[in-house]
């Protein structure tokens, strides 16, 4: 295996010491040219170890607006004054960052890490030349962002650190959580998964932490809230940002102390629950903006994952193309397979709606072909147009369920996955799309 190649920024002399250490002897060291950002880029660079101390403007808006999704493995190192920018780019990145004083050792341990799993996957960039995509936990794809994402979700699995999952809807995230749970030693426990922009205000705090019987008008026996569900396991908060922001101040307390108190309860219960949570806002505008508490932002991001769009995981998109047509091949004990040409069509798409958009289309063509998927099966969202499809459209002999699915999927890929706005359109409750979403999942997850 040729010497990893490694851009190397070091401004302080503890941090030039690194240098030295045997864990990089075998590396080929880049020392920084005027353009190290865009170095990081480079396709045959493994690692960047980037002191960020002192950056130029420049620098500090090159870092900002960087695609990091086909960057290197990046390790910063900062001398401690918070920096919100760098926060951003640690979560976009998927990096590590030390802080002064910099402890040599848990750099070494990060780096022969990080070196190790790229030996392991072949250095990635790997392509995906056929439908076998990798797989960890419950996510499937080969690219070298996937990949990244594997070996950040690998490494907090096993920490009790809260996570914050950050990306796109339909990107994975709640797969992600999913997947985080069952790989930590909590996965013989409960996984519960709450949604919080569909709960309502009033019934937030109950469905939380529970209430005993008569705490209110209508609470006409003991309920037991998430915390209490989730007991030695992990608390999924999807949507986090659409809690009120009264409640998430009730929330601070019990992800401060551990403690809650069910409402009406005399008795204060300690919960022992991890809690991941994830939003598909921008943390730093959704605290800007209001709609997330900086503290409540802080004990929830203990360790942030950013899933990236599926727009930037390249041969992944008709890797999970295939992926998903394998499975519903098997569901429905046939054979049908899809052309190089449709493949490419979806290849070119750029899926707003991420891989949800993505198993929608497919599902969509595989029920429209008959034997061969090809470009005229593919019906993507910006070519569906607005309306009412023609009923000639709609094939005869179709399950009824199916259109509904379908109904429902186009819906919350025209809305982004906005569930208020695809339920309101649909004509039906928050809370029936839900049951709907949760069904569809379960039938999935079986298959
Ligand atoms: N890497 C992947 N491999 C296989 N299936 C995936 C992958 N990522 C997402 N999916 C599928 O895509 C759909 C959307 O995933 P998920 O619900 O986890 O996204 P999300 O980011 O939580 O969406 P939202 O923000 O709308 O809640 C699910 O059916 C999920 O099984």
């Amino acid at each position: 295996m040729p010497a990893h190649r490694v851009v190397f920024r070091a401004l302080t002399q503890h941090i030039q010491q690194l240098a030295e250490n045997p864990v990089l002897s075998g590396a080929h060291l880049l020392s920084p040219s005027d353009d190290w950002v865009a170095a990081l880029r480079e396709p045959n660079v493994a690692l960047g170890l980037i002191e960020v101390t002192g950056l130029s403007a420049s620098e500090q808006a090159a870092l900002e607006s960087m695609d990091w999704s086909d960057a290197c493995e990046v390790i910063f190192f900062s001398d401690g004054t918070p920096n919100r920018t760098l926060d951003t780019v640690c979560l976009k990145s998927g990096g590590f960052h030390f802080r002064s004083p910099v402890a040599h050792e848990a750099v070494v341990e990060a780096v022969a890490d990080i070196l190790a799993d790229l030996e392991t996957d072949g250095g990635g960039g790997v392509e995906v030349v056929s439908s076998d995509l990798d797989q960890f936990g419950l996510l499937a794809g080969s690219s070298r962002v996937m990949r990244k994402l594997y070996r950040s979700v690998r490494k907090v699995a096993s920490a009790e650190a809260n996570v914050l999952i950050v990306g796109e809807s339909g990107v994975g995230k709640e797969l992600v959580a999913n997947t985080l749970h069952l790989a930590s030693p909590r996965a013989a426990n409960p996984f519960v998964a709450i949604n919080c922009s569909a709960l309502s205000p009033e019934l937030v705090e109950s469905e939380l932490f529970g209430h005993v019987k008569g705490a209110f008008t209508g609470a006409q026996r003991e309920h037991q809230g998430v915390f209490a569900q989730a007991e030695g396991g992990t608390l999924f908060l999807d949507e986090i940002t659409e809690m009120p922001l009264d409640q998430q101040a009730k929330l601070l307390r019990v992800l401060e102390t551990g403690e809650y108190r069910p409402l009406g309860s005399q008795t204060v219960a300690t919960a022992n629950v991890r809690v991941i949570s994830a939003t598909n806002r921008d943390p730093e505008q959704a605290i800007d903006g209001g709609f997330l508490r900086e503290d409540v932002y802080f004990r929830l991001a203990q360790f942030p994952i950013y899933v990236p769009p599926l727009r930037a995981r390249g041969a992944d998109i008709a890797g999970l193309a295939r992926h998903f047509l394998a499975y519903r091949n098997a569901e429905d004990s046939a054979n049908k397979t899809i052309s190089e040409a449709a493949l490419a069509k979806l290849a070119d798409h750029t899926w707003p709606g991420n891989v949800r958009e993505l198993k929608h289309a497919l599902e969509r063509a595989f029920i429209l072909a008959d034997t061969q998927i090809n470009v005229e099966h593919v019906v993507l969202d910006d070519s569906v147009g607005a309306g009412v499809p023609a009923s000639s459209d709609v094939p005869a002999g179709v399950p009824l369920e199916d259109i509904e699915r379908m109904a429902i999927e186009n819906t919350l890929a025209e809305n982004e996955g906005n569930k208020v706005a695809s339920a309101k359109q649909l004509g039906i409750s928050v809370k029936t799309l839900y049951n709907k979403l949760e069904k569809y999942q379960a039938g999935d997850d079986q298959s």
